[in-house]
């Protein structure tokens, strides 16, 4: 791999002059005379074999455009940030050479866009089709936003032009076989790279923007993310390997500073490399595509550790690129088979390529191009009416999905050789007894991507981990079925914080008596002889699967039916899958669920198909009643998978084990805020006790996380309970001994409810006075929306005008710009949540809870007196409007005041009596929050009534 690193053998680039292939969107060569076009540049960083740039170039002036947008870059890693930095300047560099630019602006894309194309009126703005989610929201919002776009003079909005890359000449890419056999006998004729576009910049003087260093990068994402996103971030920054060592106590104190990603920042001199290992390509278009011929040509002839497993070292050096589109896949295509070309005399032969190398890189591409297709096509191919959503993970495409829109988040894990259809008849019924249900295939199995990598335990549980903090965001009851019970036991050893609870549908694993730790080899390797040991097994299933399966199914075999029996073999045929085979000969199971749920026994309930041909259930049953005795164990008469077999009987039971463990963090909660405020010390003690040395540590620097996410309630109460105790406790966890450096401190927020009229307003007026905390008044950001005739201000009129709740979203996002703006870390939020929509949209979308809720309560006649003599012009203090706000007062405030009452957050001030009155039974509450008094305008002790500080001590 060296001779990359030298630059007199880098070959020439090879020549594309005779590249023809005509963009989707630009059949039509006529130029669009004085017309503007906008190019959004995401995961196309380049300029070369760019259809989107072609057709733009058909307009007079073209503006390239990359939008730092937070909800795109937060999903990267510090290593990706950190080549898309590099492929920007290049790209920037490439641009300015043709006379152009690229302009770099921060935002939202739909603001920035819009912005954009009413500063320069733009006609057109090109933007590449996307698969994952997340993006096709953001894309969905340009559209959404540029349709709203008039110019003066222009009778309709811009043109959006979504553009693809076709890797396959192909009429369509939407109606395309679902399996791997019959798409490759179609012989589909791979496209050829388009030349790059010339074009011409606008005139005008533009305000280009300056390129970030990644150090401006990561502030920028730091700040426009809540410390619990910040903290779960974090989290995810250290491998799974990592964590599983410190939790066994194999890692020395010495070594114990926090692992992060981004290695690089060591780009190595003249190379390609962009990491001190030399396992990563980066640069602009030029450089990356030199690399590859550089890696075509050189490394088949060494014998180099990167070429044990064909492949594996083709994703590893170019993968990163791939996804942020520095090269398209057809670009390494083409130049891999002119390679092959060239050493064969223009001749391909029918029989595989000479050298492996070419191999290598268009199997990967062609293999990434198959489960980018099956991701495109994910709509069409939906079954069960699971809605299909695409999320990437280390630049892999993974299928999941989510059913249901309130109540305790929920994660159903598949098993081996299975995928998230398996849970077909639960996600549903699940979601349908209040609970948000995500299911998940896991790499390498079902449509989920099966790249060419080693797979072990754990990295799928590292990818359950990610998958929690990037798409799910906030802990859940995590299900796991036979090997995905494993995955979830695992990641509830190594990252408590995601997990509320545990149910082992006929987990994977053994339960050992008398367990005690056996060292775990740290380096993981393919087993000789596993490569075809998997290929025999493959074979072997491929044959037997609808017997393995009835096998599996011994109560109703005819759940065993034919949907799932052809989604297996599809699935069985996919490229990659003899790699994942390989994994069972290297999995690692040694650690016995009991070890890894020791701490979470009273968390876990184990449902037990008692007829299981694989496992020998009763024993396990049995071991884990002796050695497990606070688990929960339901026998079912079922097979291997309950879950499937039975659904009418195991969905009950996941639903009322839900409801029990979530009951049961409340009632943690509310023992622990009454003992918090009365036995302060007490706890203290009584966890100095319970506690050794090195739990206190482990436990402590999770607090963070778990104390910000909103719904571990179990957690968050020890958590809490620790950052009290830790003032009590020096002489235990002293701050050098820290892992992770302390963290800030989350805001503290305050919901003031009540009635229209109630005397919010006024009491928060004394509130800030005396506190200093910041005011954000619901009504009044909507008001604002009115008065600036913002998109959302007619609609926001008329309901208030009719007494209504504006759509939660609209608020929240309002209540999110000021939050994000501000400077202040107290937070007054007046008039919020209304409902309990506003309350799950509140923690969805910003991930916080409230540290207090003041509810003023008022008798009808007094808040309807004082509405009626407001006089503030408001268009909703009339008594037509003011009966219709207290009917949907009554009805949709109450649910949120008992939702904070059962949290023990809620304070009930009686709202009657004069201002000052009612103050005096404010004050106490927040005297009792050391930080506030920190920033108090008047000595608030001098107010004080009995207070509950004064109450605790
Ligand atoms: N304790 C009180 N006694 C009498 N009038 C009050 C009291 N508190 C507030 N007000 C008056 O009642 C009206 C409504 O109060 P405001 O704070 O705007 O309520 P809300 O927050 O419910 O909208 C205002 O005109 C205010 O001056
Ligand atoms: N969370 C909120 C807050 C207010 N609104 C709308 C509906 C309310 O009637 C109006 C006015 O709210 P505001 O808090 O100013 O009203 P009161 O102070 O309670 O009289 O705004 C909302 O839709 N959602």
């Amino acid at each position: 791999m060296a001779l990359l690193a030298l630059p007199h053998l880098i070959p020439h680039r090879l020549r594309r002059n005779h590249r023809r292939n005509q963009c989707r969107c630009c059949s039509s060569s006529a130029t669009n005379e004085g017309s503007t076009a906008v190019v959004w540049f995401k995961h196309d960083l380049r300029v070369d074999d760019h259809p989107g740039l072609l057709a733009a170039s058909k307009h007079s002036a073209v503006i390239p455009l990359y939008v730092l947008d937070r909800r795109i870059l937060s999903r990267y890693t510090t290593d990706t940030l950190e080549l898309a930095i590099i492929a920007l300047e290049d790209l920037r560099k490439t641009l300015k050479k043709q006379g152009s630019n690229l302009m770099l602006r921060y935002g939202n894309a739909e603001n920035v866009i819009a912005d954009l194309v009413k500063e320069v009126r733009a006609h057109s703005v090109f933007v590449e089709e996307e698969v994952e989610y997340h993006l096709c929201n953001v894309l969905d919002g340009v559209k959404k936003k540029l349709e709203g776009v008039y110019l003066s003079g222009e009778g309709k909005p811009p043109r959006i032009v979504f553009w693809q890359t076709p890797f396959y000449e192909s009429q369509s890419l939407t109606d395309l076989p679902q399996s791997w056999e019959e798409f490759k006998k179609l012989k589909l004729p791979i496209s050829l790279p388009v030349p790059a576009a010339r074009f011409s910049s606008p005139g005008s003087e533009l305000q280009w923007g300056s390129l970030p260093t990644l150090d401006d990068l990561k502030d920028y994402l730091k700040e426009s993310l809540c410390e619990k996103e910040n903290n779960w971030r974090e989290m995810a920054q250290a491998s799974a390997e990592r964590v599983l060592m410190e939790r066994l106590g194999n890692l020395k104190e010495s070594s114990m500073e926090p692992i992060v990603d981004g290695s690089l920042g060591k780009k190595v001199d003249n190379s390609a490399f962009v990491t001190s290992k030399r396992d990563t390509v980066g640069g602009g278009n030029e450089t990356v595509l030199n690399a590859l011929a550089g890696y075509l040509r050189c490394i088949s002839y060494e014998s180099g550790m990167l070429l044990i497993r064909p492949g594996a070292s083709f994703f590893k050096l170019f993968g990163p690129v791939l996804c942020l589109g520095i090269v398209s896949r057809r670009s390494v295509h083409y130049e891999a088979i002119e390679y092959e070309k060239e050493r064969n005399a223009g001749f391909i032969s029918p029989f595989g390529y000479s050298a492996a190398t070419v191999s290598a890189a268009t199997d990967t591409v062609r293999s990434m191009e198959w489960y980018y297709l099956l991701a495109l096509n994910r709509e069409r191919i939906d079954e069960k009416r699971l809605a299909i959503r695409i999320w990437r993970w280390k630049g892999y495409l993974i299928q999941y999905t989510v059913v249901g829109n309130e109540g305790p988040a929920v994660l159903l894990v598949h098993g081996f050789g299975a995928f998230l259809e398996h849970y077909r008849d639960n996600v549903d019924n699940i979601a349908n007894s209040k609970n948000r249900v995500w299911t998940i295939t896991v790499l390498g199995f079902g449509k989920s991507e099966k790249p060419n990598i080693i797979y072990t335990e754990l990295l799928w549980a590292e990818l359950l981990r990610d998958f929690m903090i990037e798409v799910v965001g906030e802990p859940a009851h995590c299900v796991g079925n036979s090997i995905g019970g494993y995955f979830v036991a695992l990641m509830a050893f190594l990252w408590p914080a995601l997990v509320k609870s545990v149910v082992l549908v006929n987990s994977a694993g053994n339960v050992v008596p008398g367990y005690s730790l056996l060292p775990i080899s740290r380096e993981r390797r393919v087993p000789f002889g596993a490569q075809l040991g998997a290929r025999l097994l493959l074979f072997f299933l491929q044959f037997n699967v609808k017997k393995l399966l009835k096998d599996c199914y011994p109560v109703n075999p005819a759940r065993a039916d034919d949907f799932l029996v052809t989604e297996m073999l599809r699935a069985s045929r996919d490229p990659g899958v003899v790699m994942v085979l390989e994994s069972i000969f290297g999995f690692d199971l040694s650690l016995p669920l009991n070890y890894l749920l020791k701490g979470f026994e009273e968390k876990t309930l184990v449902i037990q198909g008692m007829k299981d041909p694989i496992s020998d259930p009763q024993k396990k049953v049995a071991l884990l009643k002796e050695l497990c005795p606070a688990m929960v164990i339901k026998q079912v008469n079922a097979g291997h998978c309950p879950h499937d077999e039975i659904p009418e009987e195991v969905n009950p039971i996941i639903c009322e084990w839900i409801v029990k463990a979530t009951s049961d963090d409340q009632e943690e909660l509310k023992a622990s805020s009454s003992q918090q405020i009365c036995h302060i010390k007490e706890i203290a003690d009584k966890w100095r006790k319970k506690t050794t040395k090195k739990m206190w540590r482990r436990v402590a620097l999770l607090s963070p996380m778990i104390s910000s996410s909103s719904r571990s309630l179990t957690l968050n109460q020890a958590a809490s309970g620790l950052k009290v105790g830790e003032s009590f406790a020096t002489d235990i966890i002293k701050p050098e001994e820290r892992i992770l450096p302390p963290k800030e401190k989350a805001p503290f927020i305050t919901f003031v409810l009540g009635g229209p009229g109630s005397g919010k307003g006024t009491q928060c007026e004394k509130i800030v006075e005396t506190f200093g905390l910041q005011h954000l008044s619901a009504g009044d950001l909507l008001r604002r929306e009115i008065a600036m005739h913002t998109e959302n201000g007619d609609m926001i009129l008329n309901l208030i005008k009719d007494g209504k709740i504006v759509p939660s979203e609209v608020t929240v996002k309002l209540i999110q710009k000021e939050l994000e703006s501000s400077d202040s870390r107290k937070f007054l939020i007046d008039g919020f949540p209304r409902t309990e929509e506003n309350r799950v949209a509140f923690e969805r979308i910003i991930r916080a809870d409230p540290d207090v809720v003041l509810f003023f309560d008022c008798p009808e006649e007094e808040m309807v007196k004082r509405v009626l003599n407001r006089n503030q012009g408001r268009i909703d203090d009339n008594i037509t409007t003011m009966k219709k706000r207290l009917k949907i007062f009554n009805a949709l405030n109450r649910p949120v005041i008992d939702y904070y009452k059962n949290k023990g957050k809620l304070y009930t001030i009686n709202a009657v009596g004069t201002v000052d009155d009612i103050f005096q039974h404010v004050l106490p509450i927040f005297n009792s929050f050391e930080q506030l008094k920190e920033s108090s305008h008047v000595n608030p002790q001098s107010h004080l009534g009995p207070s509950l500080v004064e109450n605790s001590s």
